[in-house]
Parts: structure tokens; sequence; C-alpha cells
């Protein structure tokens, strides 16, 4: 059975955390911009057939990327929130397709780790997640920074991206579970609302999300070690 499969990459936000005078995904890391790297990586998978990109209606960078002019690349205009900038990205996905839905934020993915996702399918049918099992002890903590209690780990995991669901199933779930004003901050929370039980792929260490400054010299050390 032949699936397309379509990569959905939501780059729409400013990046608040980051403190940068950019948008963060255009922040230079290594040679290029992390979003370039991000789309080096899913733009060269032989399986993904097209890069949904997500932009923010007032991106003054996405241009002058090379990879722009890819003949793969498909511009959506991003939404509000994360959730909103998928769904844009699902509008434009072909309706029999399956979506790797992966963050910009994210450039140090492997296709390692888009093959262990793509041949998950078999086994998790419905969709799964790459994910990293919880390393430490887990506190919960009260609103002023004291801890309340200690979290069983076993069966905790960090979700991270890409997040691989049938794009007609997750365009349905994710427009539904927004309309009921559910929280939705991945792809996998929609399914979840929707009563799915997506699977769990573990996936690289080194697939950080650049969310605070001293992120992006990690992820430039971890690039640097692919060289
Ligand atoms: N309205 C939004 C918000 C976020 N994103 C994208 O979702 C990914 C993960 O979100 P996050 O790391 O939170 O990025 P920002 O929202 O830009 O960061 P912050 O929350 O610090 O502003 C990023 O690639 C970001 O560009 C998006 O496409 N549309
Ligand atoms: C999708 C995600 O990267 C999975 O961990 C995460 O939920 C994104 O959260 P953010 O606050 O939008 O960065």
């Amino acid at each position: 059975m032949h699936t397309e499969i379509v990569a959905i990459v939501p780059a729409a936000g400013i990046g608040s955390r980051m403190k940068a005078d950019i948008p963060k995904q255009y922040l230079m890391l290594g040679e290029q911009p992390i979003l370039a790297h991000t789309l080096d990586c899913l733009l060269s998978h032989p399986q993904i057939t097209q890069v949904i990109v997500a932009l923010n209606p007032q991106d003054e960078f996405f241009a002058d990327l090379p990879q722009a002019r890819h003949p793969k690349l498909v511009i959506v205009i991003g939404g509000a929130e994360r959730a909103d900038s998928v769904l844009a990205g699902l509008q434009a996905a072909p309706a029999d397709s399956w979506a790797l839905v992966h963050d910009a934020a994210r450039p140090c993915l492997t296709h390692q780790d888009i093959d262990a996702l793509i041949a998950s399918r078999t086994e998790f049918t419905q969709g799964a997640i790459l994910a990293m099992p919880v390393r430490d002890t887990m506190k919960r903590s009260d609103a002023n920074g004291r801890i309340v209690d200690t979290v069983e780990r076993e069966l905790l995991w960090h979700a991270l991206t890409p997040q691989y669901f049938a794009s007609a199933e997750l365009k349905l779930n994710l427009q539904a579970a927004l309309d009921a004003g559910a929280k939705i901050t991945d792809e996998a929370s929609a399914m979840e609302w929707a009563g799915v039980n997506p699977g769990l792929v573990v996936g690289r260490a080194d697939n950080i999300k650049v969310t605070h400054p001293d992120d992006l010299a990690l992820a430039k050390l971890f690039l640097s070690h692919r060289a």
C-alpha cells in the first residue's frame, strides 16, 4: 500500500522565550538559520513528497532562504497558535496522505528518526510520535515553587516531533478539539481528545526544540558532532 507522506512545518511563531530581535527560526545555527536546517532534513528525505510550511503573515525572512525555491515546498499562512498553524498546513495536505508534523524549531532531526516513525505505522496503525522517556526524578510544585510531591516517572515521556498521523483524521480531530475549547499543544493531544491512543517511538535525545537562549549552543554542538 503506497501512501503519500507530507511534512507539515509550523514556522509561524515569534519565539518570545528566546528573547531575540528576530523570530528564533531565523537565528543562525552554524552556516544557516534554524529553519533552513529543519527544511534541509525534510526536503531531502526520499519518502516525503511535499513540505508544507506555515509562515507568520508578517514573515520577512523566509523568501531569502535558498530552500524557499525548492519544488517540494508549499507555503501556507499560520495562525494565532501552533495548532492553528498546523491546521492551516493540513488544509493544504492531500486528503489521502499521512502527515509528519515537525516543529521548525527542532533543527537536529535525522532521517534515522523519520524512518523509525514511518515504519512504526505497521504497529501503531492510528499514528505515533517521536518521544523520549523521562530520565530524571519528576517533581510537581505549588505556585510558590515548592515541591508538592514526586510523580511516578516510569511511564512518563517527553513528546517530540515529528508526530505522524493520517492527514484527514488529524485535521478532523484537531478542528473538533479546538472547537470544543480543548488545550492542544501537540498533534497527539488532539488525537487523544478524540479517543485515539497514539504510539510512542523512542527518538534521539538531540532532537531538541530551540526554545530558550542556551538551547542554541546545544543545537550547534549536536549538529557539529554530526559533521
Ligand atoms: N502561532 C504559532 C506558534 C508557534 N508556531 C511554531 O510552533 C513551533 C513550536 O512552538 P514554540 O517552540 O513555542 O515556538 P514559538 O511559539 O515561536 O515560541 P514562544 O512560545 O517562545 O513564543 C515553532 O516552530 C513555532 O514557529 C507556529 O507555527 N504558529
Ligand atoms: C509539539 C511539541 O514540540 C511537543 O513537545 C511542544 O508541545 C511544542 O510546545 P510549544 O510551547 O508550542 O513550543
